[in-house]
């Protein structure tokens, strides 16, 4: 055997010796996944191997989307954290817009430290909010994850993403994956669930036991955040009604809406009009919808509207830290104020919230088939950019996943492959060697 060979082999076995101890060491013994080097960053502290990622060095289009191999692996820094073999990951909105810099103030006070390189940028930066992978380490106060358990979950965008081989996140915001779906599957919901559940639940007040008589318009009922909202809806016994395009109504149908209105014809508020006011809206579209919306309300009767689209981040992006927290405080309390005066209704911002024990709620309704996974389009981990650019042509049906680790997967097994094929050969030519003497 070559020596490149013999490496090859000596990393299966540590790859191997990872899968059935799920220690770390293994993992990192068993080096680079690309090319089976061990590589080794230079540290303060300590020397550590590295990673496959996409990161970007700047914010910007989707040229700033760079591949490497040498990003250091996120290990378990505190009692509580768990490390993560990412399997997959999706796309959402919010890593367009992170990519181009949306948040980047407000986020960057949030970053832990350790996240931080020493000239206090957050460069090289890992987007990807969602993972479903195998947990390979826990911190030692963790109590219910261990070596070898699949989880998923949705990373905050203040810490570094999916996008990567490892991630790394406190116990607090994972929870197993459901059994009854696949990785790719998996990744697709965790972070539109924690969305969905805290807009819903925190500002809509809504809730498993209260929804039975419940009127939801969703808005947007067709993206990522839409096609779980309705489901899980559905799943607590609300009567649901959606806004989407034309082509999207079978697929929303299909997910259990009752009623759906085609915004593309006609103008929606109009036809919503028609129809018997709503106890609660969730506004996945805003701009123009906020305008009409707050008039389909029940009116003084504690009918909520809540929409995801909010300008904390762009303000805090635009007029810096104080002003624009100040003036999107300002905001919101001068619409919710008009909006309870005038029609006694609440107006509310919704935002994702990481939250494990929800997803354990999710899974539960995945498990039993009240919820299905909705995944558009997949992409393998070498085309995360066209992964970008399908997100970027907007009409989301559902979610993109990517698929991190099955290069991996599939490296490993061509060279088991390889190497049995290897040894078949050496045992014939001992043996016609033995034959001819
Ligand atoms: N505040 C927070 O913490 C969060 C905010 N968000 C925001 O919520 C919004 C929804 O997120 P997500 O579901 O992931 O986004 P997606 O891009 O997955 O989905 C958006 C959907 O809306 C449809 N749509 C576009 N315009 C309209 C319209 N006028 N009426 C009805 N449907 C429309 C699109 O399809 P088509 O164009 O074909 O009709 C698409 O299916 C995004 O703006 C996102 O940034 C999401 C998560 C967290």
């Amino acid at each position: 055997m070559g020596s490149a060979k013999v490496m090859a082999s000596t990393r299966l076995l540590y790859l191997l010796n990872a899968k059935a101890t799920g220690s770390i060491t293994a993992l990192h013994r068993a080096g680079c996944s690309v090319c089976f080097r061990r590589h080794v960053c230079s540290s303060p502290s300590r020397l550590q191997s590295c990673m496959s990622a996409w990161v970007i060095d700047q914010y910007g289009t989707n040229e700033v989307l760079r591949f490497t191999e040498e990003v250091t692996v996120p290990i378990v820094s505190s009692a509580s954290e768990v490390m993560i073999k990412v399997h997959a990951a999706s796309l959402n909105p919010l890593d367009i817009s992170m990519r181009g810099g949306y948040g980047a103030k407000l986020l960057k006070l949030r970053r832990a430290p350790v996240s931080v390189m020493d000239n206090n940028s957050e460069f090289p930066l890992i987007l990807g909010r969602d993972v479903s992978g195998v947990v390979v380490e826990c911190g030692s106060k963790v109590t219910h994850f261990a070596p070898g358990d699949e989880v998923w979950a949705a990373v905050p965008p203040w810490k570094q993403g999916s996008l990567a081989e490892f991630v790394t996140l406190t116990e607090f915001e994972v929870s197993h994956k459901p059994k009854s779906l696949s990785h790719i599957e998996a990744a697709s919901i965790p972070y539109v669930a924690n969305t969905a559940l805290s807009a819903l639940v925190n500002a809509g007040g809504l809730c498993r036991d209260s929804s039975s008589n419940k009127r939801v318009l969703i808005t947007g009922g067709s993206g990522g955040v839409g096609t779980f909202a309705v489901q899980l809806l559905k799943a607590w016994g609300a009567h649901v009604t959606v806004t989407c395009s034309n082509n999207a109504e079978g697929l929303v149908r299909g997910l259990g809406a009752d009623e759906v209105v085609d915004y593309t014809v006609g103008d929606p508020a109009e036809q919503l009009e028609e129809m018997e006011k709503f106890d609660v809206i969730l506004d996945n579209v805003g701009g123009d919808t906020e305008r009409w919306a707050m008039g389909l309300l029940k009116p003084w009767s504690g009918a909520k509207y809540i929409t995801l689209v909010t300008p904390l981040l762009l303000n805090t992006d635009s007029m810096g830290l104080l002003d624009g927290t100040f003036h999107t405080g300002f905001t919101l309390q001068m619409k919710a104020m008009q909006n309870i005066m005038s029609r006694g209704v609440f107006y509310r911002w919704g935002f994702y919230t990481p939250d494990g024990p929800a997803l354990d709620e999710v899974k539960n309704l995945v498990d039993t088939g009240k919820i299905l996974p909705v995944v558009e389009a997949q992409f393998p981990f070498t085309q995360v950019p066209q992964a970008f650019q399908k997100l970027e042509q907007g009409h989301a049906r559902g979610k993109t996943v990517v698929r991190v680790a099955e290069d991996d997967d599939r490296k490993a097994e061509e060279l088991v492959q390889n190497i049995r094929t290897e040894t078949a050969e050496s045992e014939q030519e001992v043996q016609e060697t033995v034959k001819q003497n």
